[in-house]
């Protein structure tokens, strides 16, 4: 007989600490989806038990990610920046969907930059730019087409000798394949693991409920980037190719990653060698994004990130929901 108890168990997320109604704005960036609030002196909730239940796509409003959009000034995180770069008024305060914080997010950017510009708390005029302060240091966003480009600062390796050396730092057993996969760990502020797989059929049969496990996992823990390059990898147009599938930290798989396309185009870039594109167009689940490499002002090398940004809905979010 089957035994029913299992689904009359009290809902287990409830975002419990929130005493007052919060209005939110749901937006996304070729489907990694966010809740963003308006938070000038960082009063909102950011307890991982609330954050985790507001994720939830069951009983939440659901996301990959929840943003805060706090005054600098506010948070002494801001505060460190505004020192060295007082253009950067705003402060995305990021947390990935189980509560945990993130020191950077790609797409949330440039969603986080078009929703303070729909609500008239910042300008941006046309071929100017707009300083956004993170846990991993200011970010500069630009207009681009009909998205934005955002100056993600430079890429690093996160074991250089291990990478100049070998190419690979790391083992990585993912679900749906047999064998374990080199792998290349970047950092975009953020950690990133990359696997490059040698076909499209292997990609798509890739298991990524699961965390994919990294040997050794890098000391933050790591995003961990799936990515079959394209065959030739640089069309005639010059621009190199990849697709990608991504395991986030804190998350789940998602339908993209910004910060995780720039290291996905940034090792791939590597593995190539000499000559190899400083322009890539990475296919994600939820759509394409263009990264750019170029010299920094300081005399390293940056990553451009461009791609859309899209808001969807506006509401409360009741007391105890
Ligand atoms: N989706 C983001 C990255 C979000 C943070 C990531 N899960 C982490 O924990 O580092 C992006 O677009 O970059």
């Amino acid at each position: 007989m089957t035994d029913f108890r299992g689904d009359t168990a009290a809902p287990t997320a409830s975002p419990t600490q929130q005493s007052s109604r919060l209005p939110f704005t749901k937006g996304h960036g070729t489907g990694n989806d966010f809740v963003l609030t308006l938070d000038p002196e960082g009063e909102a909730p950011t307890d991982a038990a609330f954050v985790a239940a507001l994720c939830d796509r069951h009983r939440g409003i659901g996301a990959d990610g929840y943003i805060r959009a706090v005054r600098s000034s506010a948070l002494p995180e801001g505060r460190a920046l505004l020192q060295t770069d007082p253009a950067a008024e705003w402060f995305m305060d990021y947390r990935n969907g189980d509560g945990s914080v993130s020191e950077m997010c790609g797409n949330g950017v440039r969603v986080f930059a078009h929703f303070l510009l729909t609500r008239s708390a910042a300008e941006l005029p046309e071929g100017g730019e707009l300083a956004i302060g993170t846990r991993g240091g200011v970010k500069r966003v630009t207009r681009s087409g009909d998205g934005y480009a955002v100056d993600m600062g430079p890429w690093e390796f996160i074991v250089p000798d291990a990478a100049v050396a070998r190419g690979m730092d790391s083992l990585v057993a993912i679900g749906g394949l047999d064998v374990d996969r080199p792998a290349l760990s970047i950092s975009m502020g953020n950690p990133h693991t990359v696997v490059a797989l040698a076909e499209q059929t292997e990609l798509d049969r890739t298991e990524l409920h699961r965390a994919p496990a990294v040997r050794p996992l890098p000391p933050e823990g790591t995003n961990v980037e799936l990515v079959v390059p394209a065959d030739p990898l640089v069309g005639e147009d010059g621009v190199g190719r990849l697709t990608m599938r991504v395991h986030e930290r804190g998350v789940g798989e998602t339908q993209s990653c910004g910060t995780g396309a720039c290291a996905a185009a940034a090792a791939t870039r590597f593995w190539a060698g000499e000559g190899a594109p400083a322009q890539w167009l990475v296919t994600v689940p939820g759509g394409v994004v263009g990264v750019t490499f170029f010299d920094g002002p300081e005399g390293r090398e940056h990553v451009q990130l461009s791609g859309p940004a899209v808001l969807v809905a506006e509401g409360i979010l009741l007391p105890g929901a």
